[in-house]
């Protein structure tokens, strides 16, 4: 066994085809590589997570979900190795994209939705590729981190009937008003609030780092651009971790 074997270097090393002649186009190429990478890393973690909350072992999915915000500032931070694109180095070789984009990201849709950002019109964006598709429709059917949170709260006694969202507010309420004893759901409550703080982190500076390169240009994906994202900005996997605040 080599270093080279081990990671598969021939493989990886090979995978960067711009299509033009253009320096930047590796850059953009290599960006989104690693980005496809982590993802996989997040969404091996968050398949750990679901399952030790599941089991209500706390500990071992507090450590996968420490990992988890801490790879998505990693993604955050890379945005700023990206803005040394230009917007005139882009656009020169931005046309070899087509029609492809972001919304054609699995991996992306799938951290979402095992997070329980479940929406399913994404699924859209997948429907040609048989792969991507049935991954995805068994983290819309599966249990999310979401679910696997709102299991454990049921399982600590707490009613949540329908599952409404003022049931599942008045659950996490009581966790932090009395949260010395109820401490390993309030732990688990902040690990969420950390995933859900670090994916808006994110998503801000894709906007940012968008509107910086491109403006408001429509995007390749056929979305207003920036708008668009704009108005993911406030997309939460836990909304009622964020509201509970006002009503402490
Ligand atoms: C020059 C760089 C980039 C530009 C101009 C850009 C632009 C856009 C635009 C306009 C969209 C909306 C879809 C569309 O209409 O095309 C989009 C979506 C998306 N992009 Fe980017 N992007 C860039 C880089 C990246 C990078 C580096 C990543 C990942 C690290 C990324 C991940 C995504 C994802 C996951 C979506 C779907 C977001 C959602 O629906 O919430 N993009 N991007
Ligand atoms: N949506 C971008 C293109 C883009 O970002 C992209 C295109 C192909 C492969 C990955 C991409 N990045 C993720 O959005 C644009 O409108 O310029």
């Amino acid at each position: 066994m080599t270093y080279a074997d081990y990671l598969a270097l021939d493989t990886l090393l090979g995978a960067q085809k711009p299509l033009s002649d253009l320096h930047d186009e590796m850059l953009f190429i290599v960006i989104h590589q690693t980005k496809e990478l982590w993802l996989k890393q997040m969404l091996h973690e968050v398949d750990l997570a679901i399952g030790l909350v599941d089991e209500d072992r706390f500990a071992p999915a507090y450590k996968a979900m420490s990992r988890i915000s801490r790879i998505q500032s990693v993604m955050t931070l890379s945005w700023d190795v990206l803005s040394t694109l230009t917007p005139v180095d882009y656009m020169a070789f931005r046309h070899v994209l087509g029609t492809s984009s972001g919304f054609q990201s699995a991996q992306f849709r799938e951290l979402e939705f095992k997070l329980g950002l479940k929406n399913p019109a994404f699924l859209e964006y997948h429907k040609d590729i048989p792969d991507a598709s049935a991954r995805l429709k068994a983290a819309l059917e599966g249990q999310s981190l979401r679910e696997a949170s709102h299991a454990a709260l049921q399982r600590a006694g707490f009613d949540l009937g329908d599952g409404s969202d003022d049931a599942v507010s008045a659950a996490w309420l009581e966790v932090y008003r009395d949260a010395d004893r109820w401490f390993d759901l309030y732990q688990l409550a902040e690990k969420l609030v950390d995933i859900d703080d670090a994916l808006s982190m994110w998503r801000f500076k894709h906007v940012l780092t968008v509107e910086r390169i491109i403006g408001n240009k429509p995007g390749t994906g056929g979305s207003a651009g920036a708008p668009y994202l704009r108005s993911t900005l406030d997309k939460r996997a836990f909304p009622e971790l964020w509201s509970l605040r006002t009503a402490l």
